[in-house]
C-alpha cells in the first residue's frame, strides 16, 4: 500500500486527474469503481489519493461537495463574479439576478462585477445592487479604474467568472491573471466557442486562491442547468430575509399577496422594483417545475 495524501483536483484531463498536494502536483487515475458509480472527480474536488513506490497516483475517494456546478463542471466554488457590462451589451437584471440566485442557493458567494464603466452612467445600476448585501465592482477594463479593488477577492478562495459573451470577462481576468493569457474579443469570437465547450475546466493559483480558467462559462448555462424550487427561490434574494415570515399567510409566495411582508417593503422603497420583479418572473417560471426535474442540481 503506498502513502496516502488529500488534495485538491486542479483539472482533469485525458483520463488523468491532476491533484495539488501542497507544493507537489500528483498525475492520478482514478480507481474504477468511479466510473461504476457514476461520479467521477473534477476541478474543485478535495481527493484522497495513494501514491505508490514509482510515484504514481490513484485517486481513492472523493470527499463530500460543498456545492457542484454542472456547467462548467466544478466542484467546492467558494466564489462565483458575476460579470455584466454597464452598457455593450446592455445587462439583464434578470439574468444577473437568476444568477446571483443560483449561486446563493448552492452555498457560493455571488460578487457583483460590472465593466465597462468607461462607455455609460451607472446609478441606476448601484440604485438596484448597492445596496442587497452582496459586494459589488464598477471597473473599466479600458483605463483600469477599480481593477485594484477587486484582486483582494481572489484571496484564498476557489472563484470563476461568468457572464454572457462580450461583457469582458476574458479582458479583466487577463489584467488580475496575466499568466492565463486569455483569446479576446474579435480573436475570441474567431475561436468560437467550440473551444470553449471542449476545452477542460482548469484552476489556476492566485492571490493564495485558485481562479477556474472558464471562459466561455455564460449564464445560460445557469439557466440550462440549474433549476430552483419555489420554496426556495426567496433566499436567493438576501435582501428579502429581514421579512421572510412576516406575511400574512405562511404559505405566501410574495408576489401578489395581501398582507405580504416583502411586498410592503418594496411599497416603502426598502427593496428594488427591480429585484422583486425578477423575483416574481422566476417564480413564475418555476412554479410548475416537478421534483423528478430538479435531481440533475444535486451535487454528483
Ligand atoms: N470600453 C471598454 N471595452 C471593454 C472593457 N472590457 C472589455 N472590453 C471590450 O469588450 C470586448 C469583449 O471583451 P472580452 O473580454 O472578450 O469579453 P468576454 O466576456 O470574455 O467574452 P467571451 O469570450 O465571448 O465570453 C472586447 O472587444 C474588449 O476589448 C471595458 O472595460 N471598457
Ligand atoms: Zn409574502
Amino acid at each position: 500500500m503506498g502513502e496516502m495524501k488529500e488534495g485538491l483536483v486542479i483539472k482533469g484531463i485525458g483520463g488523468f486527474y491532476y491533484v495539488q498536494c501542497g507544493d507537489v502536483l500528483h498525475a492520478c487515475r482514478a480507481r474504477g469503481k468511479f466510473r461504476k458509480d457514476k461520479i467521477s472527480p473534477y476541478a474543485g474536488d478535495r481527493v484522497r489519493i495513494e501514491v505508490d513506490a514509482n510515484d504514481e497516483g490513484y485517486v481513492q475517494e472523493i470527499l463530500p461537495r460543498k456545492n457542484f456546478l454542472v456547467r462548467p463542471p466544478l466542484a467546492n466554488l467558494d466564489k462565483l463574479f458575476v460579470v455584466s457590462s454597464v452598457c455593450d451589451p446592455q445587462p439583464s437584471t434578470l439574468i444577473i439576478d437568476k444568477t446571483i440566485a443560483a449561486a446563493e442557493l448552492k452555498g457560493i458567494e455571488p460578487v457583483l462585477v460590472f465593466t465597462k464603466t468607461d462607455l455609460s452612467d451607472t446609478t441606476e445600476l448601484k440604485d438596484i445592487y448597492g445596496s442587497i448585501g452582496i459586494r459589488c465592482y464598477f471597473v473599466s477594463a479600458a483605463d483600469g479604474v477599480g481593477v485594484d479593488d477587486l484582486r483582494p477577492e481572489l484571496t484564498g478562495c476557489i472563484s470563476a467568472f461568468t457572464g454572457n459573451s462580450g461583457v469582458g470577462k476574458s479582458t479583466l481576468l487577463n489584467l488580475l491573471v496575466p499568466e492565463l493569457e486569455l483569446a479576446t474579443g474579435e480573436t475570441s469570437k474567431k475561436l468560437g466557442r467550440g473551444r470553449h465547450t471542449t476545452r477542460h475546466v482548469e484552476l489556476y493559483p492566485v492571490e493564495g486562491g485558485y481562479v477556474a480558467d472558464t471562459p466561455g462559462f455564460s449564464t445560460m448555462d445557469i439557466e440550462r442547468y440549474e433549476l430552483f424550487r419555489k420554496e426556495e427561490l426567496p433566499e436567493g434574494f438576501r435582501e428579502f430575509a429581514p421579512y421572510l415570515g412576516e406575511c400574512k399567510f405562511t404559505s405566501c409566495s410574495h408576489t401578489c399577496e395581501k398582507g405580504c411582508a416583502v411586498l410592503k417593503a418594496v411599497e416603502e422603497g426598502k427593496i428594488s422594483r427591480s429585484r422583486i420583479d425578477s423575483y416574481i418572473a422566476m417564480y413564475n417560471e418555476v412554479k410548475d417545475i416537478k421534483e423528478w426535474q430538479l435531481s440533475k442540481t444535486k451535487n454528483v
